[in-house]
């Protein structure tokens, strides 16, 4: 019986390329049937790697790769059923739409009437009926990328692969194609695998975002984790949106503890999942830059906001429905406040301003 499952299971999966360095360095990963999982992070973290060697185009050094409760190393994408699409997109120039679309189903041997049949079932599914006659040279960006996926539709895989897919598109077709993948992947209920550079795709599109660095895992999770509970200063300065702040630890108190740090009283910090902090450790944490008001000196800080680190403006961006203030708070670091547009303009602050930074105290998150 032919298993439909996509669910995926990495375990210790290695690759090096040279017998010396690992791009890819223990990575265990477990992803659920039908889900869409974005990997992220820099270039050369070993996201397209994983990917090939998810896709079967790549074989792991070592460690398992389980598809459907089936360990697949070894066997061809056909067997796996899988399939990748490609960021240049690689249609043939000289094929239309159709013919593009059937290609996929001429190597599994089957009839010509049979192979248009699905064509043209899969070019309604993308939504290019219209353009079905057409060839590649004659369509825009967007209308390529939905016959890439199609092709790779097609063939009926349970894990679908997509390396950069949006990159070739301007920042609109981008953010409009992004939503096009979502709503393919919801209709074919079948597992998507999306590299991207960028956060804000990552995190509007998967159910799992992995961030990666150096070959390795650094946090796998729902998006909502990834941006609003990173674990570590990578994820955080990596995902952005975070103030991430250094300092020892001054005192312990219970269910919170206060890190020295330029503030009069210190920073009160909640304990939340870190489990030992004793004083005098080097601790790091991070202030989501939308939960920073800022207060001129002098004045009363906002209720249940104990901590006020002072600065210096030193540049104002308008952004519409925010102002993105930057303070010189942290010694070579950047500070950042995110301050409502209505709030920003009932009393605007200046370049050269000194203004106190402060958060409601349950804010601040303790890194690892
Ligand atoms: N076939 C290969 N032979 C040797 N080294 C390779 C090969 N493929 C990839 N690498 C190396 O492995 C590392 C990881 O590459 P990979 O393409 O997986 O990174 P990536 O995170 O997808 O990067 P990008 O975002 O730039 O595509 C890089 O240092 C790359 O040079």
């Amino acid at each position: 019986m032919k298993n439909d499952r996509g669910d995926i299971e990495l375990a210790g999966v290695c690759k090096s390329f040279d017998g010396a360095t690992y791009v890819v360095d223990g990575v265990n990963l477990r992803i659920s049937d039908g889900a869409y999982c974005c990997f992220i992070g820099p270039s050369g973290c070993g996201k397209t790697t994983i990917l090939r060697m998810i896709a079967g185009h790549d074989d792991p050094t070592a460690g398992e790769i389980v598809i459907g409760g089936q360990n697949v190393v070894g066997l061809a994408p056909v067997q796996r059923r899988t399939a990748m699409m490609f960021q240049s997109y690689a249609l043939f120039p000289h094929l239309t739409v159709r013919e593009n679309i059937a290609f996929a189903l001429r190597v599994r041997g089957q009839s010509k009437a049979d192979r248009l049949r699905a064509a043209d079932a899969m070019i309604e599914k993308v939504r290019l009926t219209q353009f079905a006659d057409r060839l590649p040279a004659q369509l825009s960006g967007g209308q390529q990328q939905r016959v890439a996926l199609a092709r790779a539709a097609i063939t009926e895989p349970r894990v679908l692969l997509l390396d950069e897919p949006l990159s070739a598109l301007d920042e609109q077709l981008r953010v409009q194609m992004r939503q096009e993948l979502r709503r393919m992947q919801q209709e074919l209920g079948i597992t998507f695998i999306h590299v991207t550079h960028t956060q804000l795709e990552a995190i509007a599109l998967a159910d799992l975002v992995v961030v990666m660095e150096q070959g390795k895992i650094k946090q796998a999770g729902a998006a909502r984790d990834v941006y609003a509970h990173p674990h570590d200063r990578y994820v955080a300065e990596f995902m952005g949106g975070q103030n991430v702040l250094s300092g020892r630890v001054e005192k312990v108190n219970g269910a919170s503890f206060t890190l020295a740090q330029a503030a009069p009283d210190g920073i009160e910090v909640p304990l939340l999942a870190r489990p030992t902090v004793n004083v005098g450790d080097k601790v790091d944490i991070a202030v989501r830059r939308d939960d920073v008001a800022l207060v001129r000196p002098g004045r009363d800080l906002p209720p249940g906001c104990t901590t006020s680190l002072p600065g210096r403006v030193l540049a104002i961006e308008y952004q519409g429905y925010f102002v993105k203030v930057m303070l010189d708070t942290v010694p070579d670091d950047e500070f950042v406040a995110y301050v409502p547009e209505k709030t920003f303009f009932a009393d605007p602050f200046t370049v050269g301003d000194v203004v106190m930074a402060t958060w409601a105290t349950g804010s601040a998150l303790p890194l690892a």
